[in-house]
């Protein structure tokens, strides 16, 4: 698990790393640029026959980039230096490295008001070393004129952050002038931008780049924030037992499908199915039960008197896990059932789809929700739950507060799908891809959250453990057979490889 962290955070980490290492500040510079180096070198390889543009602040961030320009030039890359003196004081580090590159004689180039005439090829490459972690307010003026012309560019790498764009919180930035990166180089800690769906475009594909800031120093950091990783996962998993019968396996119920509507029952019971539990049944309507009967043999079919969607739930107390929402549609004689339900049960749910909307409509029913559900609506959902934002900042406000009032788990599905606690930690998943953008992804979630409270998992480890394997499933679903043809039958069908994985 990472910890996201503010630039704030960061400087004291880097602080305490020089202190404790016994670096000076040029020295974890060179070691932060070599990373970058190495990194590019590997990851940009086709690159090699362009000419490397590299545009530096008189920050720190531009001191990295002067080091990589170093780096790059003594690699026989062909590169361009340009630097920008936007604040009236070079940094130490930048003014030291500015001259070890005259020094070297590497042509390097000042661009200011008067000056600011670039000749790009549709080929070449700009690496964006202005702003990083520094920025404070939002960009003006001529830096702001030389990002726009940059912005022309069809392969921008950026360093840590688009310069432009604040690591943590941009409510109060214009966001006028933002490199827009097809890259970026982030510099060890990720930062809340990074997994905020408005910022993506300037964002681009991102990847962390350990320089090895001290472990301690991290430690002692506070966040609400946390990157997910696998490795998080392999610790919260139960061991098999030897003597496990399918009742020590846990009992799930899906209470899923309508008429037209089946196929969603279909998937989530096949992913919960292919995630351990022990007994699986459904609660469907009349017309699912041959569907269901011939699409997922083992499970057992609990017929609702309604022919065609789902009026009436009866005992649900020998379910350990207990899914809602898949397929079911917002019926009014559905909607009541949902209110039953709510008060009738006291182990906490799975919710999802029209079971959300059907509580979006009733506000007064959110009390009901048994404490420690997990909630997983899609963007869509969670708007209609808890109205509209006016920012992924408030979107992540809003999330907290609707978490510690329900004291429940919500998993905020999308690109890096955030999980919420009640005490307000947001954990953002690493796995996943668009590749899953398709109907029914959800569904099969849905699933295997069910399947593992029937086995006895915690809601929080569950949360957790399934929105990471249901990533991880579509993760190797795309690199099988690719983004564009995996679709949610293909999640399931990967979800034992997915599994495994994390177990190795
Ligand atoms: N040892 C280390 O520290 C390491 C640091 N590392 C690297 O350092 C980067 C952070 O460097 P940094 O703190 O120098 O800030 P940076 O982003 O270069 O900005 C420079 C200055 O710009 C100014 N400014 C702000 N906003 C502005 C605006 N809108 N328009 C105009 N000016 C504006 C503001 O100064 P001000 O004008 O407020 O006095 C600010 O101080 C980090 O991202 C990483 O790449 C790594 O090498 C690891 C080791
Ligand atoms: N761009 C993406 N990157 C990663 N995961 C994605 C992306 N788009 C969708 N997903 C995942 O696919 C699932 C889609 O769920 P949902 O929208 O509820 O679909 P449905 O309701 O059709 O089942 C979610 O788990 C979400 O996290
Ligand atoms: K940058």
């Amino acid at each position: 698990m990472k910890k996201v962290l503010s630039s704030s955070a960061i400087r004291r980490v880097d602080k305490k790393t020089m202190e404790r290492l016994s670096l000076s500040s040029l020295q974890l510079m060179e070691i932060a640029a070599f990373n970058l180096f190495q990194f590019f070198c590997s990851h940009f390889q086709f690159y090699q026959t362009s000419t490397i543009h590299i545009f530096c602040g008189n920050g720190n961030n531009g001191g990295d980039g002067l080091v990589l320009a170093r780096m790059l030039f003594k690699a026989k890359w062909k590169v361009k230096v340009y630097y920008l003196r936007f604040s009236s004081k070079d940094s130490n580090e930048f003014a030291a490295n500015l001259n070890q590159l005259n020094e070297m004689k590497i042509p390097i180039e000042e661009l200011n008001e008067n000056r600011f005439d670039l000749s790009i090829q549709q080929s070449d490459v700009v690496i964006d070393a202005l702003f990083g972690s520094g920025l404070n307010r939002s960009v003006q003026g001529f830096v702001g004129k030389v990002i726009d012309i940059l912005n022309q560019s069809e392969h921008i790498v950026a360093i840590d952050i688009p310069s432009g764009l604040m690591a943590a919180d941009n409510r109060n930035n214009s966001l006028e002038h933002v490199i827009k990166a097809t890259a970026t180089l982030s510099i060890q800690v990720p930062k809340l931008c990074l997994f905020q769906p408005t910022y993506a475009e300037c964002i681009g594909e991102w990847h962390l780049i350990d320089i090895g800031l001290d472990h301690m120093a991290l430690e002692e950091e506070q966040t609400p924030y946390y990157f997910l990783e696998r490795s998080d996962i392999k610790k919260l998993i139960k061991p098999s037992r030897t003597f496990a019968h399918k009742g020590t396996n846990g009992h799930g119920l899906l209470i899923s499908g309508s008429f037209g509507m089946m196929g969603a029952a279909v998937l989530s019971a096949n992913a919960a199915l292919r995630s351990g539990v022990g007994l699986l049944s459904i609660h469907t309507p009349k017309c699912g039960v041959e569907i269901l009967q011939q699409a997922v043999p083992q499970a057992m079919v609990e017929v609702d008197i309604h022919q065609y969607f789902t009026t009436c739930i009866q005992s649900v107390e020998q379910y350990k896990g207990i899914g809602i929402g898949p397929g079911l549609g917002q019926a009014e004689n559905t909607q009541k059932a949902i209110h039953h339900l709510l008060q009738l049960v006291i182990q906490p749910l799975v919710i999802d789809a029209d079971a959300l909307n059907i509580l979006a409509s009733h506000q007064d029913w959110l009390s009901l929700i048994p404490t420690g559900s997990i909630l997983t609506p899609h963007p869509g959902e969670f708007k209609r739950l808890v109205g509209e934002w006016n920012s992924d900042e408030e979107k992540l406000e809003k999330l907290k507060e609707f978490c510690g009032k329900v004291k429940s788990y919500v998993i905020l599905k999308g690109a890096f799908s955030c999980l919420c606690t009640p005490e307000g930690l947001f954990y953002f998943n690493s796995t996943g891809n668009e590749g899953m953008a398709k109907g029914g992804s959800g569904d099969v979630l849905t699933g295997i959250l069910t399947a593992l409270l029937a086995q006895g998992y915690t809601s929080e480890s569950a949360a957790m453990f399934g929105m990471m394997v249901h990533g991880l499933a579509g993760d190797i679903a795309a690199e099988s057979i690719g983004k564009v043809s995996m679709n949610a039958l293909d999640l399931i069908e990967f979800l034992p490889h997915a599994f495994m994985q994390l177990n190795d």
